[in-house]
């Protein structure tokens, strides 16, 4: 139910705020603050809280919660928003659409508001502010952060000879695994075609997807998908697809999911935002296991991209919403509510603190597959490769990754041609966007 390829089934928080007059800083009533998010099911109803107690903390800000659809829906809507007042002042947006904030102007930088309040950035995850860092500074406030891992079903291990304590880490592993675990109609695994988990990949064998060192050292201007990093992806795992022991369920991860808990599939990809909700939803079923994100035996050093979304504060906003933001936002970094919102999602705190809470303490015992995660991430060295790439087009250079995937998937194309395809398509969308960008 993350804001990913999922889709939105709730509506989490109540009321749309179509354009209120904004509130004056003098004003005695509390200043209303929207913000637009992309969390359904119960990570919508985690989000609901936060607020609630934010605005029962204290009397001068009233933040409301409004659900906007996916990541990629709620930008759109932002997008059009953008020449009117009827966009919020605070919008959850994925990692991926962090170069298209800054480049739209609509943002006031977050930077802005640490430094004008000397807030300390030290209490944060560092590898979570690499992300984030664009040019020297931050333009959003890191919130839900997560990486994908491997999920697996232990008793189908067990139950085809496999040690249930050692999931498969290479591609050549996952292959054979999963020729083990396909029997009695169940598959070995599936993977939702889900452009995230090909990026993914190339960090996790140290490659970068873009150049100027993954559009980190300037803009970039050419797309490096059909690299050897994504060929040796897309045939691994049209090889798995061709010997019938990964089932191709389409692009939503939601339906790999319910595949995963009904049992007929023995291993899947998801995000760690996720983790709550299989393992909860696997309960008296099956025993959730968690690995690192498989890589190529040969593979470079690497690591995975911190994931999730950030939150930005938009510059239409009168002064005293932008500030109001603010406030939620320190609220939201404190350690009482990460240590809340991880332990009722599976997304990493962004606040060191946050892991010294009893509540994360006894959350972990309980779901000792968090840290998978958490060792992944700190695992993970920074390079600009596992920085990940940023370009201004991500979502519809995302959108032409998952096509080319499906091509290849369906037997329409080889993975070179299809991903060549796909490598020039969007080399050719940097040109153009990067002729609108001064
Ligand atoms: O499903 P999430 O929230 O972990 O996000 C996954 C991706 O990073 C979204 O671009």
């Amino acid at each position: 139910a993350c804001g990913g390829t999922s889709q939105p089934t709730t509506t989490a928080s109540s009321g749309t705020d179509k354009g209120t007059a904004p509130a004056s800083a003098a004003s005695k009533e509390p200043v209303k603050v929207v913000w637009w998010h992309s969390m359904s099911g119960e990570l919508g109803k985690a989000i609901d809280k936060l607020v609630a107690d934010f605005n029962a903390s204290q009397k001068d800000v009233v933040v409301e919660a409004v659900f906007q659809g996916t990541y990629d829906e709620s930008l759109n809507k932002m997008k059009a928003s953008m020449d009117s007042k009827s966009g919020p002042a605070l919008i959850q947006v994925f990692e991926i659409g962090s170069r298209f904030m800054i480049d739209s102007k609509a943002i006031t930088p977050m930077q802005k508001f640490i430094d004008a309040d000397k807030f300390d950035l030290s209490q944060l995850e560092e590898n979570i502010l690499n992300y984030y860092r664009i040019d020297g500074k931050l333009n959003s406030m890191p919130f839900n952060t997560s990486n994908p891992i491997l999920y697996y079903n232990k008793d189908m291990f067990k139950a085809a000879g496999l040690d249930p304590e050692k999931p498969p880490v290479t591609y050549e592993e996952v292959a054979a695994a999963s020729k083990a675990l396909t029997k009695d109609g169940k598959y070995g695994n599936s993977f939702a075609i889900y452009g995230w988990f090909m990026e993914q990949f190339f960090a996790n064998q140290g490659a970068e997807l873009l150049n100027n060192n993954n559009g980190r050292k300037g803009l970039a201007t050419e797309s490096m998908l059909n690299s050897d990093a994504g060929i040796k992806t897309l045939t691994w795992w049209k090889q798995m697809v061709d010997d019938k022991v990964s089932l191709n369920l389409g692009r939503k991860t939601d339906d790999t999911k319910k595949a995963f808990i009904a049992g007929q599939v023995a291993m899947t990809l998801d995000s760690t935002g996720s983790l709550r909700g299989i393992v909860d939803g696997a309960q008296g079923k099956f025993e959730v296991g968690t690995g690192y994100l498989p890589k190529p035996s040969d593979a470079k050093d690497g690591g995975v991209i911190v994931g999730g979304a950030s939150v930005y504060i938009l510059n239409n906003r009168s002064e005293a919403e932008q500030n109001g933001a603010w406030q939620f936002i320190k609220f939201l970094a404190e350690p009482k509510q990460q240590a809340f919102w991880h332990v009722n999602t599976g997304y990493f705190p962004i606040t060191k603190k946050a892991y010294d809470e009893q509540i994360v303490k006894d959350n972990l015992a309980k779901y000792p597959q968090l840290k998978t995660a958490v060792d992944q991430l700190h695992a993970t060295k920074a390079n600009t490769a596992t920085q990940g790439a940023v370009m201004g087009v991500f979502p519809e250079a995302r959108q032409l990754t998952e096509s080319a995937i499906e091509e290849v998937l369906n037997g329409k194309k080889q993975p070179k041609d299809s991903l060549d395809n796909a490598a020039k398509e969007i080399t050719g969308k940097l040109g153009t966007y990067n002729k609108t960008v001064k």
